[in-house]
């Protein structure tokens, strides 16, 4: 649908951003993890012709996550070779969450591919993304993260306990929360994978912090129920031609086993939102004022106030 790559808005010429390695991806879908950013992804790749790592269509690499929580090797050239091509989309869900990788991601890149890379990120109201997460640990039978001491989501019975094992750590953990510059490993795992992730505002500062707010694209996972709409105003962001049919966007990861838990305790809803409501509200704000002083892309929409989530005892 989009035949000339090329047109992607600030990019002067392939050589910049390619190496003899490999190429630097153009795009990166930065998450949020269990945001729909599968489903994001495949239509960032057929609609756009955006292209995953290789071998094709891989949508996450983990390579700057694992090289920030120190379980890989950093090596530059190995992270670009994934890529190719010149029309390269990136899609771990972990970037948007994981503190160290917006900094060493800036410093990597040189400053025509830094100023001129473009980051979109989905957001979901954090309890429904919690207990998305939940859902997907417990169909895996087992959890990402297996470091001890990290609430276990595959072994809890339910997603009230999964919950009441985040609401501790973050209970613990709260005060050197607001240090995200100096995040410790222990202070993101213990709640990587729950509360830590749905804290959207403190994510996107740290971002903020290493590339301009023009080059974050902020999306409502609400908005996803009208792909057409917000597959043309992502294709605006990205300065790709305007898109001419309607978009279909695919169900991805829905895990939808018999063993999925879909409603919650009006106790755990309350005492989950209880901890979101200041971080959503500093959010709304934040991207209110982006609007108004003119500092996010030209063409985000205003984003919508998260509707409280569900609950029945
Ligand atoms: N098209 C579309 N529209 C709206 N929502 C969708 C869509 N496709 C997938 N989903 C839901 O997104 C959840 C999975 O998110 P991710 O793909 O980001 O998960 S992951 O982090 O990559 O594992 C998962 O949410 P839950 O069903 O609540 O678990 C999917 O059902």
């Amino acid at each position: 649908m989009y035949a000339n790559f090329a047109m992607l808005a600030g990019v002067a010429c392939a050589q910049e951003w390619c190496s003899e390695a490999g190429c630097w991806p153009r795009v990166w879908l930065l998450g949020g993890q269990k945001c729909g950013s599968t489903a994001m992804f495949s239509m960032l790749s057929y609609t756009m012709e955006l292209r995953g790592a290789e071998p094709p269509p891989t949508k996450e690499t983990h390579f700057w996550d694992w090289a920030a929580l120190q379980k890989r090797n950093y090596s530059l050239p190995d992270f670009l070779k994934l890529f190719p091509r010149a029309n390269g989309l990136e899609g771990t869900p972990n970037h948007l969450s994981t503190p160290l990788v917006p900094g060493m991601l800036a410093r990597a890149m040189i400053p025509s591919v830094r100023t001129a890379v473009k980051l979109i990120a989905v957001l979901r109201e954090p309890i429904a993304r919690e207990l998305s997460l939940y859902n997907h640990e417990r169909a895996l039978g087992f959890d990402w993260d297996t470091d001890p001491g990290v609430c276990s989501a595959s072994g809890s019975h339910a997603f009230e306990d999964f919950a009441a094992c985040q609401l501790e750590a973050y209970g613990r953990l709260e005060a050197n929360i607001s240090q995200y510059d100096d995040a410790q490993r222990k202070l993101y795992l213990e709640l990587s994978y729950g509360i830590w992730n749905g804290l959207y505002v403190a994510h996107i500062d740290a971002w903020r912090r290493s590339f301009s707010r023009r080059q974050l694209y902020l999306v409502s996972y609400d908005a996803m129920s009208e792909p057409t709409k917000m597959a043309t105003d992502v294709a605006k962001f990205l300065g790709l031609f305007p898109l001419k049919r309607q978009v279909w966007l695919p169900v991805r990861n829905a895990n939808n086993n018999t063993k999925k838990q879909r409603t919650i305790t009006c106790d755990i809803r309350d005492d989950l939102h209880a901890v979101f409501q200041p971080w959503n509200a500093r959010l709304y704000e934040t991207l209110r004022e982006d609007l108004e002083q003119g500092l996010a892309p030209e063409h985000e929409p205003a984003f919508p106030e998260f509707k409280l989530h569900p609950c029945g005892d």
